[in-house]
Parts: structure tokens; sequence; C-alpha cells
């Protein structure tokens, strides 16, 4: 990486499922800091969370991460190579604890930043709860511990995809505390989200997915203040309620 390289630079990107291309020449770049991509329903949001872990592989351009080409790698070496991924839904094992969720990763974690404890520290909440299963968690408690297992990865940039979706605002609350604190500590989140106000509170850019590929990029209070651009691009009720 030279001082000039992004950390994440996305360009042109296409992926899909058999012959149906969802991202067709989708580009982007981002640094250390927080990003949101926002967006009706069915633009392809997942499915570029899911093509930059290596999930869904891609069929043109080019994913770089600090200068390094990760197209074509496995999902695990680009795990490795530092981005780590919270999957929508949260995929966690109903019959782990919270415990033994993170013990998974905690011997890759040993001396570093991000080690249970720390995620401990960050999330209090889990602590409490560190002998329940992933099934008696709730909603708010699955998603930090989602959040959690990934930062175990002590990976320079994290992605979410939709955090805050079915959680109540004072979990919402906490997933924005600890974006902010992440960005703060110089780890990257791009963050996907249905939700327009937890996108704004969690990023300051805001990237605007259409048809797959970025069509517009604003403020979070550009698209705060502006009905027209909401209803435009993100449909109908997009804010309507504290977080729905
Ligand atoms: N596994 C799959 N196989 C085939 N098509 C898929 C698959 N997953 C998604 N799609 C299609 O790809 C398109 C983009 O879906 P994607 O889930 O990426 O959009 P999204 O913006 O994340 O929307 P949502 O918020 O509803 O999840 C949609 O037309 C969807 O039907």
């Amino acid at each position: 990486m030279t001082k000039d390289d992004p950390l994440l630079d996305v360009r042109d990107l296409r992926s899909g499922y058999g012959a149906s291309l969802v991202l067709d020449g989708l580009s982007f770049s981002m640094g250390a800091e927080a990003v949101a991509i926002v967006g009706r329903n069915g633009m392809g949001k997942t499915t570029l969370c899911d093509t930059l872990v290596g999930f869904v592989p891609q069929s043109g351009g080019e994913i770089r991460l600090a200068g390094r080409r990760l197209d074509g790698l496995a999902p695990e070496t680009i795990a490795i190579a530092g981005l780590a991924y919270v999957p929508q839904g949260r995929r966690l094992f109903p019959s782990l604890t919270v415990d033994e969720h993170l013990a998974m990763l905690a011997r890759r974690a040993r001396g570093r930043r991000w080690t249970p404890e720390a995620v401990y520290e960050l999330f209090p909440r889990l602590a409490q709860r560190r002998h329940h299963g992933g099934a008696e968690l709730s909603g708010g408690e699955q998603q930090m511990l989602a959040v959690g297992r990934a930062l175990l990865l002590n990976a320079p940039l994290v992605v979410m995809d939709e955090p805050s979706e079915g959680l109540a605002p004072a979990i919402v609350d906490v997933l924005v505390d600890a974006v902010h604190q992440l960005v703060a500590e110089n780890v990257a989140v791009l963050v996907v989200e249905q939700n327009l106000r937890a996108a704004v509170r969690m990023a300051d850019r805001q990237l605007v997915m259409v048809s797959g590929r970025i069509e517009a990029e604003f403020t979070g209070e550009e698209l705060l203040d502006r009905p027209d651009l909401q209803h435009r691009y993100l449909g109908v009720g997009a804010t309507t309620g504290e977080y729905a």
C-alpha cells in the first residue's frame, strides 16, 4: 500500500447469480472512515457485501484492500486479508454460548486490540449473557455478538449488512456508538442500511445504490433535509418513525 491508496477501492464491479447480473459496474472508494450504502429493496446491497467478502463470485471489475487485489480469493483468505463481515441475519450458532462463539477466534485475537474481553467492554450486556446460548439471546444481543465476533479478526475494515434491522431504538444507539468508537480507533466501517436514520447517525458519507451501481453520494444532513431525494432514492416512508 502506498500512502495514496484508499483503504478499499472498488472499480467497475460486476456480479450476480447465474445469468442475472446484479452489480453492474459499481465503483466507490473509502478510507478509514464510516460509509453507508443506502437504497431501496432489491438494489443489490446484500449482493455487494457478499461479493466483497467472496461469497458471491464476481464476474468483472476490481476490489483492492490497501492496494491488494482481493478478487477471486476465497472468503477465508479475504477475511484474513483484513475484511471482516457482519452478515444480515447475524448467522450465529443457536447451541453455542456467547463465550463459545468468541472463543473460536480468541487465539487469533490474542495480544491484539480486539480480544473477547475487549468485546465485552464494548458491549457490557454481552458480558452479562456470556454463558447463554445463541438461541436465548435477544435480537440486539445477537447483533452485538455478530459485531463482536467480526471484531476478533482485528481487520482494518468491517462490513455490516443491515445491523439495525428489527432492533429497538436503544439497541440501535448502542450500535451507533460502537461504530463511532471503531472509527475513532481507525477501523473503517462500511454499513448497508435500509434505515436512513440509523445510516446517517453511523456515517457522514451516504452512497446511494440504484440497480447495481452507486448512483449518487450525499452527506447525511443533505439526505435528511431533502424529502425529494429520499422519495427518489429510498422510497416513500424512508424516514417515518425514529428508526423505521
Ligand atoms: N441467491 C440469489 N439468487 C438469485 N437472485 C438473487 C439472490 N439473492 C439476491 N438475488 C436478487 O438480486 C437482486 C439484489 O438483491 P439484494 O439482496 O442484493 O438487494 P438488497 O438491496 O440487499 O435488497 P434487500 O434489502 O431486500 O435485501 C434482487 O433482484 C434479488 O432478487
